[in-house]
């Protein structure tokens, strides 16, 4: 029977729903309009789409954005100078500096610099500390989209077999910690694999959940994949000037009992979560008066 397809583009939808509801609240009760400051550096085609669907998606929920759009050129030293000063500005909430970065910007001194109470992204090594010691400040965007794609689909993690293929900081590593956690949306058993992992087809087929994140276009095959899997795809690569995910989806779905396509999987929600996480860096820095 060919697989149930998870549709990540409802269920963003809805996330943003119930999260616009919270934001009116929160703006009711405090005046406060929770606002993101997006900064892009050079003129990445792919980092321009996804920069927009951000403010778009900001508008939509009643938050603000602004959007800092810096040439290739900008040194190391401009761009931090910027980030300098949005640290300091207390209408901003939250800073996502679009990645990837030009090669001559070294991103972990830009991520370092972001203030950790403003980044959004959970890329900061102390969000990233408290994260991994299970008590997060904000959840890393995709990695959490995963899980609630999983959760919203009816999906339980709890002592399942979750095999994660790559090992990024913004997807493997943390997704990796966040499924290991013990509580709801956790309680995994993990096994991270790379590229210097031996036999891999090995450890996918004893996959009750498979996440696809190792940037390589349809690496997974069905012979890959145990009959009746859950297959989540968060690759998104260019072939043949076609949006593919990590999956051959084709394959795959023949076999897996749910899977996500691409387009329409984890992409929306990544986007639906930096919304949460800029409600949350809101309320973190707005102080309410206690009667
Ligand atoms: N600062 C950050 N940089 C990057 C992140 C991130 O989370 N923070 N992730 C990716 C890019 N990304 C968000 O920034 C992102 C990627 C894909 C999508 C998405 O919705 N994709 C659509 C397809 C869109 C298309 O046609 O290209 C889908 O999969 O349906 C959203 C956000 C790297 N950089």
């Amino acid at each position: 029977m060919p697989a149930r397809i998870i549709d990540g583009k409802l269920i963003a939808q809805q996330s943003r729903e119930a999260l616009a509801l919270q934001v009116a609240e929160f703006t009711a009760a405090t005046s406060v309009t929770p606002r993101l400051a997006a900064v892009l550096v050079g003129d990445d085609p792919a980092s321009q789409v996804y920069v927009s669907s951000k403010q778009k998606a900001c508008a939509n929920v009643g938050m603000a954005s602004d959007l800092f759009r810096l040439p290739a050129t900008t040194t190391q030293a401009e761009l931090l100078e910027l980030v300098d000063r949005l640290n300091h500005d207390p209408s901003i909430h939250g800073i996502l500096v679009q990645l990837p970065l030009p090669s001559h910007i070294d991103p972990e001194a830009v991520l370092d610099a972001t203030h950790p109470m403003k980044d959004v992204d959970c890329f900061h090594a102390e969000n990233v500390g408290l994260l991994i010691q299970g008590r997060p400040r904000y959840l890393p965007c995709t990695p959490h989209g995963v899980q609630v794609l999983l959760e919203a689909s009816g999906v339980s993690t709890d002592g399942a077999h979750v095999v994660v293929l790559g090992r990024s900081d913004i997807v493997g590593k943390p997704l990796a910690n966040l499924l290991a956690l013990k509580g709801p949306g956790g309680n995994a058993t993990v096994t991270l694999c790379h590229s210097r992992t031996r036999n891999i087809a090995s450890f996918t087929r004893q996959a009750d959940i498979l996440v696809a994140a190792i940037g390589q276009p349809l690496f997974v095959k069905a012979d890959m994949v145990r009959e009746g899997a859950v297959v989540i795809d968060v690759g998104t690569n260019r072939l043949d000037g076609k949006l593919v995910g990590d999956v051959d989806f084709a394959e795959v779905s023949e076999k897996a009992a749910a899977i996500t396509p691409v387009p329409g999987g984890v992409g929306p929600m990544t986007i639906a979560m930096l919304l949460k996480n800029t409600l949350t860096a809101a309320r973190l820095q707005t102080k309410t008066i206690a009667r």
